[in-house]
This record gives C-alpha cells, sequence and structure tokens, in this order.
C-alpha cells in the first residue's frame, strides 16, 4: 500500500536511526580523540576521494535531467564543492584540512593513497546516480538528512581533541551546517512528491538504504587498514609518508 506522505518520511528518517554512519566505530573513534594522527590523515586522504567524487555525482545526475527547474534547483551543489568567484568551495576546504593534518595537499588531491575499497565504495555511488531512476539519485542524496549532526559532533569533537582542530581546518564541516540542510529541504520534498507508488517508496527506501551501505563501507575499509595493524592494503598510504610541516594556523 502506498503509505501517506508523513509516514513514508517516517519510513526514511528510520533508515537513518538504524544505518547512518554516525553509529560506525571509526566515527566513535574520531570525535571521541581516540584516533593516532596517522588514523586522522588515512581518514583525510580516504575521505578526499568522496568530497572530490560527489560534485561528478550531481553533474551525473544532472546531465540526465530535462527539467531545467530541477537542474537549476541541483546546482548549487556542484557549486557548493567545486567553488565559485566568491565561495572557494569544498573541495579547496577539504586540502585545508589535509594542510593542517600535516599532509602534502597534492598528494591528498592526486588520490593515489586512496584504499581500493574506498574507491569501490564511492565509485559505485556514482555510478548508481548515473544508471538508476531520477527518483532513486535524489532519495539517495537524502542520507544529508542525518549530516548536519554528525558534522556539528565532529566539530565539537575535533576541537576538544586535537591540536590541529581550528576554524579554518575545519571550515569544510562549518559550511555544511549551512548548505546541506537547503539541499535536503528540496530532496526530500522532491522524493515525497514524486514517489507516489507503493513500487516507487520502495525503490527510493532502498536507494537510502543502499547509500548508506556506501557510507559505512568507507568507514570498513578504513577501520579494517588503519586500526588493525598490519592491514594496510598494497598501493593505500603508508603512514610516514607524504607529510608536509603542519601550516601555521589560521593562515
Ligand atoms: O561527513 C559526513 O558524514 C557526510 C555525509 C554525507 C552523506 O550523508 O552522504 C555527505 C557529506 N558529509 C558531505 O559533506 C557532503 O557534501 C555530501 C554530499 C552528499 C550527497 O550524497 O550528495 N552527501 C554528503
Amino acid at each position: 500500500m502506498t503509505q501517506s506522505r508523513e509516514a513514508f518520511e517516517a519510513r526514511l528518517r528510520q533508515i537513518g536511526v538504524e544505518r547512518y554512519h554516525d553509529k560506525h566505530p571509526f566515527h566513535h573513534l574520531l570525535h571521541s580523540g581516540g584516533c593516532t594522527p596517522d588514523q586522522v590523515r588515512a581518514w583525510v586522504i580516504n575521505r578526499f576521494y568522496y568530497q572530490a567524487s560527489i560534485p561528478m555525482k550531481d553533474a551525473a545526475f544532472m546531465s540526465r535531467v530535462t527539467d531545467p527547474a530541477l537542474r537549476r534547483a541541483w546546482r548549487s551543489r556542484i557549486e557548493d564543492h567545486d567553488g565559485t568567484d566568491q565561495n572557494e568551495g569544498g573541495i579547496m576546504r577539504w586540502l585545508r584540512l589535509a594542510d593542517a593534518v600535516g599532509l602534502d595537499r597534492d598528494y591528498v588531491a592526486s588520490t593515489d593513497g586512496v584504499m581500493a575499497a574506498t574507491k569501490f565504495a564511492v565509485d559505485a555511488y556514482v555510478r548508481f546516480v548515473r544508471d538508476k531512476t531520477l527518483l532513486e539519485a535524489v532519495a539517495a542524496s537524502l542520507t544529508e538528512l542525518f549530516a548536519p549532526k554528525i558534522h556539528a559532533a565532529r566539530i565539537e569533537g575535533l576541537l576538544q581533541h586535537y591540536d590541529f582542530a581550528d576554524d579554518s581546518s575545519l571550515s569544510y564541516f562549518r559550511n555544511r551546517l549551512s548548505e546541506a540542510p537547503k539541499d535536503v529541504a528540496f530532496g526530500l520534498d522532491w522524493v515525497l512528491t514524486h514517489a507516489d507508488t507503493q513500487e516507487k517508496q520502495d525503490a527510493a527506501a532502498a536507494a537510502l538504504t543502499f547509500k548508506t551501505d556506501v557510507l559505512w563501507a568507507q568507514l570498513d575499509a578504513l577501520h579494517a587498514a588503519y586500526v588493525t595493524p598490519g592491514a594496510i592494503p598494497p598501493g593505500a598510504w603508508q603512514p610516514g609518508t607524504h607529510l608536509v610541516p603542519a601550516r601555521a594556523k589560521a593562515s
């Protein structure tokens, strides 16, 4: 049976309650100060691959949209990450975090040290958005419903526990606190409106579930490789390499 708008929204939110990556042990370690500097660096390197891929996924989405109004509503996502003349953008902000943890930003930007498992998970998301229905693609972005909470917890946890954390190095997350709610308000309304049969609601819920798996799998890979001793996969970043002296704070 097709669910009411309210019941369907509650179903989508419940997927976050049960499956969002704020519950992953790696995030608990990171936010509580339990990560070593090298584990933080491994997270910065691998998560950059997600950051770099998000605007490509949004471009893939827009390339399939025939409705100019939908493209218009969507395009700010690309600018939020790639930047504009007035806004440096999320990718540059993430590289500021890379500077702050003492990594060579060109190495991070090259994505050379990213684990294969990270690439498999993130590339699966880009492909999903390229190949599935527009409804499933928009529904998959709705993990952002749950992101402001984790970004706020991350800002607080990192500031409390790590020397590298300050307004400059964490500016990525502060910006997302205002960018994500605007995107997700639009995306949620679009999904609730367009998922007007049981079949479509099931497909949208499955897409959101898939996306929680994409996020969870990235942290599984990080935990397995960099928390377990001796488990770094071939080709992935080796602690002690590609470091530069941390730039002066707030520069
Ligand atoms: O730090 C996080 O936990 C987190 C999660 C997610 C998410 O839920 O997909 C995104 C982001 N951050 C993020 O910064 C971001 O720009 C973003 C875009 C998207 C998307 O699917 O379009 N998700 C996310």
